[in-house]
């Protein structure tokens, strides 16, 4: 089970290949999620946005997890399993599987499309907390139409078995008001604003950039953690432009094209409504993929 404690450092929230049809590609999970693994990450985030958790059905997200159990089994990485979606209901349904499959903890996010107000907000994650198993509480405005206020953050994070909260809210005010006179754990979900926050007082990121440089941004933050805030800084300002790529349109659908141009995945398919990137960014993401290859590990 995951703890506060090891909330730090670099979450990777892994793709959801899947073949030219459409399915799920299992052998190229597995092989990707196993060169991820050759990297010091802090925890392996499965059916994340960037996992395309929308289109992903239980079934599926049973395979995934159990997959990634498996591919964990000798390794101290924790599995943390995205279950959150606009029902309370099925987001408890989804919540118990990862308990029941050995998930460490859970993602859950803000329910998105219905507009809830901040009291139904703080009673869906005490349905999803009551569940049992960790839940890191997950706000991202611009993508679920309603964000977390300071003093509902403050709620949900003291509730029994809330672990901590992945940010993406786009500015460092809520991270700085939580961890001012200490709270638990907040994750930067921001790429773009991955070293800010960090001096804002996040713990680390979950970060969908970290599937295509996990090695650079773990650098990052050991820069950051060791107070070398200006290598910390060069190395941030390195990835700046191949940030800005990666979010240029979608995510995931740069970061899988920029996966499957580099073979770490075998094809960048994605579910509609989500499309493959454009012509332009193809171009400019392979300029900078021709610049600046992967160092591929098996
Ligand atoms: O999948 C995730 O978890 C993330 N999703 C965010 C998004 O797609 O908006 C970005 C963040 O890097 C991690």
């Amino acid at each position: 089970m995951l703890t506060e404690k090891q909330i730090c450092g670099v979450y990777v929230p892994v793709v959801t290949p899947f073949n030219a049809a459409g399915e799920v590609d299992l052998d190229s999970y597995q092989r990707y999620v196993k060169s991820i693994l050759n990297n010091s990450i802090q925890g392996l985030v499965v059916n994340g946005t960037t996992g395309e958790s929308p289109t992903v059905n239980i079934n599926e997200l049973q395979l995934l997890v159990n997959a990634s159990r498996e591919l964990l089994q000798s390794s101290s990485v924790p599995l943390i399993v995205g279950t959150g979606t606009n029902d309370t209901r099925s987001t408890v349904t989804r919540t118990e599987l990862a308990a029941n499959l050995g998930a460490d903890a859970v993602l859950v996010v803000v329910p998105y499309y219905s507009r809830p107000s901040q009291e139904g907000i703080i009673a869906h994650f005490r349905k999803a907390a009551e569940v049992g198993i960790p839940v890191i509480a997950y706000d991202i405005p611009g993508r679920t139409g309603v964000g977390l206020t300071v003093d509902t953050a403050r709620t949900i994070l003291e509730m029994n078995n809330v672990v901590g909260l992945k940010d993406c809210s786009g500015s460092p005010k809520l991270v700085t008001e939580l961890t001012r006179y200490g709270s638990k754990p907040v994750l930067c979900g921001d790429d773009i604003n991955f070293f800010d926050m960090l001096g804002h007082g996040a713990a680390g990121g979950m970060l969908a950039s970290a599937n295509v440089k996990p090695a650079e941004f773990i650098q990052i933050y050991e820069y950051f953690r060791s107070g070398q805030l200006d290598l910390a800084k060069q190395a941030f300002d390195n990835l700046v432009p191949l940030i800005r790529l990666l979010f240029k349109e979608s995510n995931p659908a740069p970061i899988k094209w920029f996966l499957s141009q580099s073979g770490s995945i075998t094809s960048d398919t994605l579910r509609l409504p989500l499309t493959s990137i454009s012509q332009s960014l193809q171009e400019e993401l392979g300029l900078h993929l021709h610049q600046n290859p992967l160092a591929l590990e098996a």
